[in-house]
């Protein structure tokens, strides 16, 4: 299964609004469609989104836009995740935008099959595996970074057992990681967001993975959540790894200087569908929280296991 398809001259995307109860793609005939998309979340998650983003500047390209305000476009769609930044600069600064964006797509597959196999060798066998959001084949071409951990030990044959978080207030973990470890009879179990600390303190957990949307020095920006799971890792002596390939990496500034993406209030207000409180409440919904790199116990990338920055 890819997330994300080239078919000669138009984009498609699983539509992950529709998950888990549909399998559907979404099809982008223009780079407007892939800021839509990036937008609303039909394709989500740091490297899925860079991967769109290139293809986007193709898009714009093969149309003959105007390059550099569609690439600005592009940039603005979202603002945490910073391959979505590195991928327009590639494509914009290749002759070939669209031979660039079908190389940042291989690329990628490659780049989470070796995260994958490097993150593999810390797994033990029978370890129970806490993981937050998604961080898998839906949040990027295919395979993922925290789950492609996961699938490459399973495939080795180790015995691994997985919680996932929700992830409030979108459900990342439930709709997308349990639909997608389910698909991989990999054992998983669900929980409210707020459970995973105590699980931590009955030592129900041997290990917790979690992906990136941005590295730098002084931590890591991740979805919504992270942090208070690092802390809860922290006080109860759980390794905490952080599983990216380099382009989510921002060698130029601080951790502290990530544009934290603010969403909008419903996706607070209601719960699939239904409005959870009352009518005019005021709400702050902070998509991504910041990770302190002395919480993190290492990081997983394509090129081996780093210590944070
Ligand atoms: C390999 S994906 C890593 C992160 O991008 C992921 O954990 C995450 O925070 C995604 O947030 P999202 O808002 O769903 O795009």
């Amino acid at each position: 299964m890819k997330t994300i398809k080239w078919e000669k001259n138009h984009l498609l995307l699983i539509d992950q609004r529709k998950l888990p109860d549909k399998l559907e793609y979404f099809k982008c005939e223009n780079y407007k469609d892939v800021i839509f998309a990036i937008k609303n979340m039909v394709v989500r998650g740091a490297p899925a989104i860079g991967v769109a983003a290139a293809f986007a500047v193709a898009l714009a390209d093969l149309a003959n836009e105007d390059l550099e305000k569609a690439a600005q476009e592009i940039r603005n769609s979202r603002p945490t995740a910073i391959n979505l930044q590195w991928a327009v600069k590639r494509t914009l600064s290749s002759d070939s935008p669209l031979e660039e964006a079908l190389r940042i797509y291989r690329e990628d597959m490659e780049t989470t099959r070796a995260i994958g196999e490097h993150g593999a060798a810390l797994i033990d066998d029978g370890d129970t595996i806490l993981t937050h959001c998604n961080a898998g084949a839906l949040a990027c071409v295919d395979y993922g970074t925290a789950l492609g951990v996961i699938r490459a030990a399973h495939n080795k044959g180790k015995r691994v057992k997985v919680f996932c978080n929700e992830t409030r207030p979108l459900g990342q973990g439930a709709r997308l990681s349990v639909w997608e470890l389910q698909m991989e009879n990999i054992p998983v179990k669900l929980i409210v967001d707020s459970a995973s600390g105590y699980l931590m303190q009955q030592g129900e957990i041997d290990k917790v993975i979690i992906g990136a949307d941005r590295i730098a020095k002084g931590g890591v920006v991740n979805k919504i959540g992270s942090l208070m799971v690092a802390l809860a890792a922290k006080r109860f002596k759980v390794p905490f790894y952080v599983a990216a390939p380099m382009s989510t990496f921002d060698e130029e500034n601080s951790i502290y200087d990530t544009i934290i993406e603010e969403r909008g209030s419903d996706e607070v207000l209601y719960y699939g569908g239904c409005r959870i409180a009352p009518k005019d409440t005021e709400v702050f919904n902070p998509a991504f929280d910041i990770v302190p790199s002395d919480l993190i116990t290492a990081i997983i990338t394509e090129d081996g296991i780093i210590d944070p920055l």
